[in-house]
């Protein structure tokens, strides 16, 4: 058993980890300022300390065992309209979540950097050696985040990990995808399918991919949280670990589209509109880093079971569940 500290636990993917962690038999406090995030998101048996990852000195202690850090700003779209916000609350965060382990001697941190980090890839699937050119401010202040972290692995011996996501989707359990107002892609389908918006917007139909809209790797948010574990285990002092976490299979958007009608059994209107700034037309994973070093594979690949699990989790919270 030990004792983690998980900033963001009251966001998406952070919930899912510390039920994870928790049904692992470990010990879990979530730090979370509630800014994107939800009291209820955090799983039952989890501690839970309202607060700023900004303030870390005042909440990570010598008795946690490491901390996996989640809480960031993460919309491509509202970071090119706001990236003074990103940067403060992204890089000057870790800032003080770094120099607060460094002097309580907490050794171990896993950290949910990104695909957006490539920026528009040069090959495809991507690999942790390719050049990183951001097209946003998100995917910026998570690669200077890696940087930080890099040089905290070097100069103090820290061993970490920066988990590079491609598109987190999915559901498990109670915890599942809620961001308010919504702007991801397959919850924002499933609100048409439920019949609570009217359209879904396709954002741009004139990138180069097969059918015009842009294409994403979505990882079902349970095999994203067992790598977490995984990663935990495997990182040793004075290392950064850097993996890609995704399943190496690309859709785009009206293939997403698409699925969602097949699997909600709804019609799902849509309409074209304009590309949004920052977006890539093509992110697809290489998981061999995270397959090699960490034993990692992912077990439920398959878009339809991502999107019935999503599917599942958005009804449930439409019935008051
Ligand atoms: N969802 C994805 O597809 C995806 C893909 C790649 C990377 N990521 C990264 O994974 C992490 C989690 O993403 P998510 O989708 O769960 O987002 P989310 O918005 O649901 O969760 C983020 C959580 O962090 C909290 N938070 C934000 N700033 C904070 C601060 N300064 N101090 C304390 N708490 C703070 C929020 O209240 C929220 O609960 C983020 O770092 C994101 O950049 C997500
Ligand atoms: O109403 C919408 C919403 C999204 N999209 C498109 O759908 C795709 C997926 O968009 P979204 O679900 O918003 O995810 P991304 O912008 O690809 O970003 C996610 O995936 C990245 C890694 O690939 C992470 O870094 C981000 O944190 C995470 O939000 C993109 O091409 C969008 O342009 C639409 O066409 N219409």
């Amino acid at each position: 058993m030990s004792k983690y500290l998980v900033t963001g636990g009251a966001g998406y993917v952070g919930s899912v980890v510390a039920a994870h962690l928790l049904e692992a038999g470990h010990e879990v406090t979530v730090l979370d300022d509630l800014s994107t995030g939800f009291r209820e998101a955090v799983p039952e048996g989890a501690a839970f300390v309202e607060g700023r990852v900004q303030d870390a000195a005042r909440h990570v202690v010598p008795s946690y065992d490491g901390v996996l850090h989640f809480a960031a700003f993460s919309q491509v779209g509202e970071s090119v309209a706001q990236p003074g916000r990103y940067w403060e609350n992204n890089v000057g965060g870790t800032m003080a979540l770094l120099a607060a382990m460094r002097s309580a001697g907490v050794g171990r941190l896993v950290f949910s950097s990104t695909a957006a980090a490539y920026g528009e890839p040069v090959s495809t699937p991507i690999t942790e050696s390719d050049p990183t050119a951001p097209t946003s401010p998100y995917g910026a202040t998570k690669l200077a985040v890696d940087h930080m972290i890099g040089g905290e692995c070097a100069a103090h011996g820290l061993a970490a990990a920066s988990l590079r996501y491609f598109n987190v989707a999915g559901a498990y359990g109670d915890c599942g995808e809620r961001h308010d107002p919504e702007s991801h892609l397959i919850p924002l389908v499933l609100q048409v399918a439920l019949g609570t918006r009217e359209t879904i917007s396709v954002f741009g139909d004139d990138y180069p991919t097969p059918d015009g809209t842009c294409v994403r790797d979505y990882i079902h948010v349970a095999d994203l949280a067992e790598a977490h574990l995984l990663a935990m285990d495997a990182i040793t002092p004075g290392e950064h670990l850097i993996c890609n976490l995704g399943n190496g299979n690309g859709f785009s958007v009206r293939e997403v589209v698409e699925t969602v009608r097949k699997v909600t059994g709804h019609p799902v209107p849509e309409t074209v509109a304009a590309r949004r700034a920052g977006d890539p037309a093509v992110l697809v994973a290489s998981a061999a880093t995270a397959q090699e070093r960490l034993g990692w594979a992912p077990s439920r690949p398959d878009l339809a079971g991502i999107v019935a699990d999503a599917w599942d989790f958005a009804r449930a919270r439409r019935a008051g569940a």
